[in-house]
């Protein structure tokens, strides 16, 4: 199979081969089921045991308070929808325009289902406003979700203050942290997190595998029903060999975390030489709140897709942050939220760096990615300014 320099990292992360080695044996020798009677099964329950509790070490949190489940999109509606029941008498949700669809896509099936959902609104530094999340609420106001950090630009929100205001309503407050587990180091024990979604692939476990924290003391009803695995709250028997990837992933990144600024550096360089040798390119997002890991750049009058298929002919994976995502031809959710203009919105592109990048890839993509953008400016019909006429299409291609 071909390989690629990996600037995707967003997308998914390449499995950690001591993640593999940990996994391997669940996967031969103990196929036991974890909840069985016999010893067999019991060293299996064993081994599920200490996963859970390398989950609970690297976000600060009590072994009890995780539930292991298949994903991310799994952790997000099953999150959401436990804290709505939990009241059922409110009817309000407060979300931000940027969410990743695990949580968009809940919450507009949830106004079908009678609730009210405020969208907050993002400024141009891809932020919110602390002010239009305390005018939102009220005392209907069931539950507050909010990502950690953005995937397509990195922007982390400020966690802790916006908890606060969500606290003073007495709402429950659900953080979609996929992005930011393994990343950023998080404590469960000093934060106003009710429930904290994370998954395996996005931090070297394998895909299907994610968990959701609950705090101890939130009422949590199921999302899956069935059995009375994971004390409960989350039915049918447990993928014991992602589980054990996870613990151990999980285990690494609090040791890799600590050197994250490795990563931070080559992403910095990245950047900023970017920045330097192309004209007529801009960060999306604010850069100081923003991931280590993460570099969203708008290449003017060229499309993103053209840069991709440019770069995926030198070996090189990026990703769009801009338009026809999934073959869909809507630009980004995410950047059209920030305002960003039509020439730039068409061009972004998001570079995804992990612990295995190296710097000769990084000088690799600093080699191609001027030719590349010039040879596409060429190119273009709307190589200079006077395409900001095409802004008035906006409307025509939101
Ligand atoms: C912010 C965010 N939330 C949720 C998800 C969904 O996670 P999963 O792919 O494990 O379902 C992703 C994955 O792209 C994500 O980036
Ligand atoms: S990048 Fe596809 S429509 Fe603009």
């Amino acid at each position: 199979m071909q390989t690629c320099i990996y600037l995707d990292n967003n997308a998914t992360t390449k499995v950690d081969p001591e993640v593999v080695e940990a996994m391997l044996p669940y996967l031969t020798q103990y196929y036991g089921n974890p909840s069985s009677m016999h010893t067999f099964g019991g060293q299996v329950g064993k081994a599920v045991k200490q996963a859970r509790q390398q989950v609970a070490a690297l976000i600060g949190a009590d072994d009890s308070e995780i539930v292991f489940t298949s994903c991310g999109t799994e952790g997000n509606n099953a999150a959401i929808r436990a804290a709505l029941q939990a009241q059922p008498e409110k009817r309000h949700i407060v979300t931000t325009q940027v969410e990743h669809p695990a949580v968009l896509n809940v919450c507009k099936q949830l106004e079908t289902q009678g609730y009210t959902v405020t969208y907050l609104s993002v400024n141009r530094q891809g932020q919110i406003d602390l002010d239009e999340l305390s005018a939102s609420m009220t005392g209907n106001t069931a539950l507050v979700t909010i990502m950690y950090a953005n995937n397509e630009t990195g922007v982390v929100f400020p966690i802790e203050q916006i908890g606060l205001r969500v606290k003073e309503y007495g709402a429950l407050f659900h953080v979609d942290a996929v992005q930011a587990v393994g990343k950023v180091p998080l404590n469960m024990k000093t934060s106003t997190v009710d429930l904290l979604t994370l998954s395996g692939h996005k931090l070297h476990a394998p895909k299907g595998i994610g968990a959701l924290y609950v705090r101890r003391g939130v009422r949590f009803r199921p999302f899956l029903v069935g059995g009375h695995q994971e004390r409960g709250r989350r039915a049918g028997t447990e993928n014991v060999p992602g589980i054990i990837g996870l613990g151990k992933a999980a285990e690494l990144a609090q040791t890799y975390i600590k050197d994250i600024k490795h990563e931070q550096q080559l992403r910095d360089r990245l950047e900023k030489t970017l920045l330097e040798t192309i004209p007529d390119c801009e960060v999306n997002g604010e850069r100081k709140n923003r991931l280590p890991n993460t570099t969203n750049i708008g290449f003017k009058y060229i499309e993103g897709e053209a840069i991709l298929l440019s770069l995926n002919q030198y070996g090189i994976c990026a990703s769009s942050g801009s338009a026809c995502t999934s073959g869909s031809l809507e630009p980004s959710h995410v950047l059209r939220s920030m305002g960003l203009p039509y020439t730039t919105l068409h061009g972004s592109i998001r570079f995804s760096l992990s612990r295995y990048t190296t710097a000769a890839e990084i000088d690799r993509v600093l080699e191609v990615m001027p030719l590349i953008v010039e040879r596409l400016r060429a190119l273009s019909p709307f190589n200079n300014d006077q395409a900001d006429w095409l802004q008035g299409r906006e409307v025509l291609v939101g």
